[in-house]
């Protein structure tokens, strides 16, 4: 379906359903204006006995997306074979892939292992390469071309103990000493303080340099994006790992894992019931919207989350992110009915097919009301997750969405004192210019003065996160900067670079380049410093 393969951000999506609804919403309007909570606004849509029945035949005409089928994994097997005979190893790699995700047979399974490792192999991915030739024996790989798997094991093994350089993606620790005792992602340089305009932000607690890291912060949850681009054959639905050789789900074609560990915990913890749903959840309305499935992910990972009472902030606990900021009253009534509507519909859906609220009423109110909540605070704290592959000839990049309790604690400035860039999904946040004891550490959530008008500034962060900015760039209604763009390969701007980057894991320098662009150069303008 064309409307499936187009990524829309999650305002232009419900600004679409929208205009769909209005007459509807006019109609409505004055008594749905008296629902006060986002329990309420669902039961609103639920507790009409028509509306439930209409959705529920709705469910029942929709034909379940095929999940498992060996004609089709044999035609794409076949069609990653003309790729990989016109030597497009990565494309026949994907093609190889999808067809692992829809084969049922072990026959089948074991084919396309096999003819994965060979666009392996010659990828230069022997390690994965021999992962994959023992998956297509374990499946029963057929005897009489056998000899051909056997040579390439061979083949792959000498390759793999005979090479030099070992991929490793690059990753962060903060130091046990300089870890921050009450806030388990930052290090001990910054502190959470509270004030009326900006409520909870974070503040240097000593004067922090350009360059240093100020946290590193693990999401309390991922998803990958739910667009059928065949990146996503290239990644762990779990944890979002970057992976040449993900393995499927065994009954859906939509999860792949990196490893049977993520296999099992997602399996355990949500996808056993997100897999009952997936094949129908695209055509109830005709679009699978990402913030879906990430709130059932996320109530159901709540559902089972072991209680802390620990007073340090965490970011593996619900709790924070109940806290987040979701400014659910700062929608327009019509949005908000018109969210509620569509998440009822995918309540139903839920009900139907995953059947796990017969004996709890109690449970499912509070899962409804979660799974609206959700996605209320996912549109001012989601981020947007780029992985990108420098390390190899094979790059990619493919979004997925993540949700962090601690970053989500930054403010925005047009004018940021700091960065961030992920490392899978691991967030890093530093330093961009130097900040003193006592100052506010701002990121910047899209505008930077140095582009954008003051109005296109505010205009765009009070339709995205519904606040009016009151950073410095905006109170003094600084002039933009365009020139600087044109100097971002100036050499002292690679001197900020090198301090930006030196002893640290390194970020790819061109991600500094674009999402800083020339904000360096415009702090040493402004400021007089370099
Ligand atoms: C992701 S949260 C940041 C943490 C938030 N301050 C809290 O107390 O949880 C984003 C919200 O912080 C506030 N905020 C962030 N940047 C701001 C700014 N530049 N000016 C005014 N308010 C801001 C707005 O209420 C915004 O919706």
């Amino acid at each position: 379906m064309a409307a499936e393969k187009k990524v829309f951000t999650d305002s232009e999506f419900i600004e679409l359903q929208v205009q769909r609804y209005r007459p509807r919403y006019l109609k409505e309007e004055s008594e749905f204006k008296k629902c006060t909570t986002n329990a309420e606004r669902m039961n609103f849509f639920l507790n009409n006995e028509e509306e439930v029945a209409h959705i529920k035949s709705k469910i029942q005409q929709i034909k379940p997306h095929v999940t498992k089928c060996d004609i089709r994994a044999s035609a794409l097997r076949k069609l990653g074979n003309v790729q990989f005979q016109n030597k497009n190893d990565k494309d026949a790699l994907k093609l190889y892939t999808q067809s692992l995700s829809f084969a049922k047979s072990d026959e089948e399974v074991s084919f396309a292992y096999g003819n994965r490792s060979a666009a392996l192999f010659y990828m230069g991915f022997y390690e994965e390469c021999l992962e994959d030739i023992d998956r297509a024996f374990k499946h029963g790989y057929s005897e009489s071309r056998s000899a051909k798997l056997f040579k390439r094991k061979e083949d792959a093994t000498k390759a793999y103990s005979s090479r030099k350089k070992v991929v490793k993606v690059k990753t962060y620790e903060i130091p046990q000493s300089e870890m921050n005792p009450s806030i388990q992602s930052a290090r001990n340089c910054i502190e959470i303080q509270t004030n009326e305009k900006y409520g909870r932000h974070i503040v240097a607690s000593r004067d922090i340099a350009i360059g240093e890291v100020l946290a590193v912060d693990k999401p309390y949850a991922v998803a990958l994006h739910t667009d059928i681009s065949s990146d996503r054959f290239l990644f762990c639905h779990e944890c979002l790992k970057h992976c040449y050789n993900v393995i499927p789900c065994l009954n859906c074609n939509e999860a792949l894992y990196c490893t049977e560990a993520c296999k099992a915990k997602a399996f355990q913890n949500y996808h056993k019931y997100e897999c009952l749903i997936l094949p129908y959840v695209g055509q109830l309305l005709g679009i699978k919207f990402d913030f879906w499935l990430f709130s059932l992910k996320i109530t159901l990972l709540v559902m089972t989350e072991e209680k802390n009472d620990e007073t340090m902030y965490r970011s593996d606990r619900y709790k924070e992110i109940s806290e987040l900021e979701d400014h659910s009253n700062a929608d327009s009534l019509e949005k908000t009915y018109v969210s509620a509507l569509l998440s009822a519909n995918i309540f139903v859906l839920i009900k139907e097919k995953i059947k796990i609220f017969k004996e709890f009423v109690v449970f499912e109110e509070k899962f409804k009301e979660l799974f609206f909540s959700h996605q209320q605070m996912f549109k001012v704290n989601a981020v947007t997750i780029i992985s990108s592959h420098e390390n190899d000839k094979f790059y990619t990049s493919v979004t997925g969405l993540a949700i962090y309790s601690f970053y989500s604690l930054f403010n925005h400035s047009c004018y940021p004192n700091t960065f961030w860039n992920t490392y899978e999904s691991t967030m890093v946040v530093r330093a961009s210019l130097p900040i003193k004891k006592g100052e506010q550490c701002f990121i910047s959530y899209g505008p930077y003065f140095a582009y954008d008008d003051k109005t296109e500034r505010q205009k765009r962060l009070q339709r995205l996160y519904r606040f009016t900015c009151g950073c410095r760039a905006c109170e003094e209604n600084w002039p933009k900067v365009t020139f600087l763009t044109a100097i971002v390969d100036h050499k002292d701007i690679k001197q900020v670079i090198k301090k930006l980057t030196e002893n640290q894991a390194l970020p790819p320098p061109r991600y500094i380049l674009s999402l800083h662009k020339g904000l360096e150069t415009a702090y040493r303008i402004l400021d007089g410093t370099s």
